[in-house]
């Protein structure tokens, strides 16, 4: 069954490439390369032993969609492709409205001229905002947007939900990740920050290496037990699984929601410091790192109850946070070389 999946050549997308590969699908991948490397492509082949169908184009294009859906029998999509540097939609939003905004427009379009019907959605945590009783559930608020990537997001969302509503051919799964870390265990695909990574692995684990300063723990005067930020920190390749099951639970039927939106984390909350530890326990490796100021806009305490996505879904998680930072390490010395 061939499945497109946009931004595939990405972090999430390419995990989840190799994830569908292992249960029968075939994916077809569309990516414009604007935040990652065709060196991709060639690794996908060497994990799966298969040649990868991927197509170079633009998914603000029409012709892009009018390509693939001509050439393919795709029978369902997981939309990926955007822009996600938080600080860099607040200095230039109307890319992020563009990228990520327009294209879920066009893309919606598409599958409505040619008859598609099964989406998955890249979503966030961010919609949350800092709520109010933790953990987060799917019932929580969603929180007025603190940037316009988090706006973009939500923007998405209801744009879909009501694209659904008006249409009794369309079905879509909203997926609100909470923080994806880690890498595939093969080390030959992982996160690729293009200059100082602004997340809280990609920098720890670049430290480490040597190739920064000092990590920058940012604030310890936080209301959480030791001071430090609490996320829920999710391995990428479990993240990856929760697509699968996503598109099953749409192509199946076995949905009696037309759209329906699920938290994909681990259920724990872990603090900055707490991420230190661990990932000096699982690599035996000494985090340099110094105490600065909050950063402006980050909130205190988010994580995920997965309730609803074990139940509905059957889906759950296999990797802990140990095992989740040895293979961000493992990826990290393997692009030192
Ligand atoms: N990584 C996270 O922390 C996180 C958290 C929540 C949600 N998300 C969402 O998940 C999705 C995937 O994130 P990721 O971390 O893999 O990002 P990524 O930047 O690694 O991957 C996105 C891919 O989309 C491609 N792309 C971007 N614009 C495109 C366009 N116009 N046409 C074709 N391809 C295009 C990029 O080249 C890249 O390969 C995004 O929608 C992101 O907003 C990510
Ligand atoms: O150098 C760093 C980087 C981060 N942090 C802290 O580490 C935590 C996690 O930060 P980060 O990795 O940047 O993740 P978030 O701020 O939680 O945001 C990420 O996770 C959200 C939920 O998936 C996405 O919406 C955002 O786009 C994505 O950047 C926060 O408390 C930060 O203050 C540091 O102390 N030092």
């Amino acid at each position: 069954m061939q499945i497109l999946i946009t931004g595939g050549a990405g972090f999430i997308g390419s995990h989840t490439y190799v994830v569908l590969k292992e249960h029968g699908y075939t994916p077809i991948i569309v990516d414009n390369f604007s935040n990652s490397s065709k060196k991709v492509i060639k690794n996908l082949e060497i994990i799966t032993k298969e040649p990868v169908i991927f197509e170079e184009g633009d998914v603000n294009h029409p012709e892009t969609y009018d390509q693939l859906f001509k050439k393919y029998d795709i029978r369902g999509i997981i939309h990926f492709a955007a822009s996600k540097a938080v600080g860099e939609s607040v200095e230039n939003p109307l890319k992020y409205y563009r990228n990520n905004v327009a294209s879920t427009v066009l893309l919606l379009e598409k599958m409505a001229e040619y008859g598609l019907s099964n989406l998955v959605f890249s979503s966030s945590c961010t919609v949350y905002g800092q709520p109010e009783t933790l953990p987060a559930t799917e019932e929580s608020p969603v929180q007025p947007a603190t940037s316009p990537y988090g706006n973009s997001k939500q923007i998405c969302e209801e744009i879909i939900r009501d694209t659904v509503a008006a249409s009794s051919a369309l079905k879509a799964i909203a997926l609100r990740y909470f923080n994806p870390i880690g890498a595939h265990e093969s080390a030959l695909i992982g996160e690729l920050p293009i200059g100082p990574p602004a997340n809280l692995i990609p920098f720890l684990t670049q430290s480490v290496a040597g190739l920064r300063g000092p990590l920058q723990v940012w604030g310890t005067d936080y209301p959480t037990p030791d001071g430090t930020a609490i996320r829920d920190y999710i391995h990428v390749v479990d993240l990856a699984g929760a697509h699968v099951k996503a598109l099953a639970h749409l192509i199946d039927g076995k949905s009696t929601k037309n759209y329906d939106f699920f938290n994909i984390g681990t259920g724990q909350g872990s603090s900055v410091m707490e991420v230190i530890t661990a990932f000096e326990k699982a690599t035996g490796k000494k985090v340099p790192y110094e105490i600065r100021d909050r950063r402006a806009g980050d909130i205190t305490a988010v994580y995920a109850s997965t309730d609803k996505s074990n139940q509905v879904l059957g889906w759950k998680t296999q990797f802990s946070l140990e095992k989740a930072l040895q293979d961000a390490w493992k990826w990290q010395e393997a692009i030192n070389q």
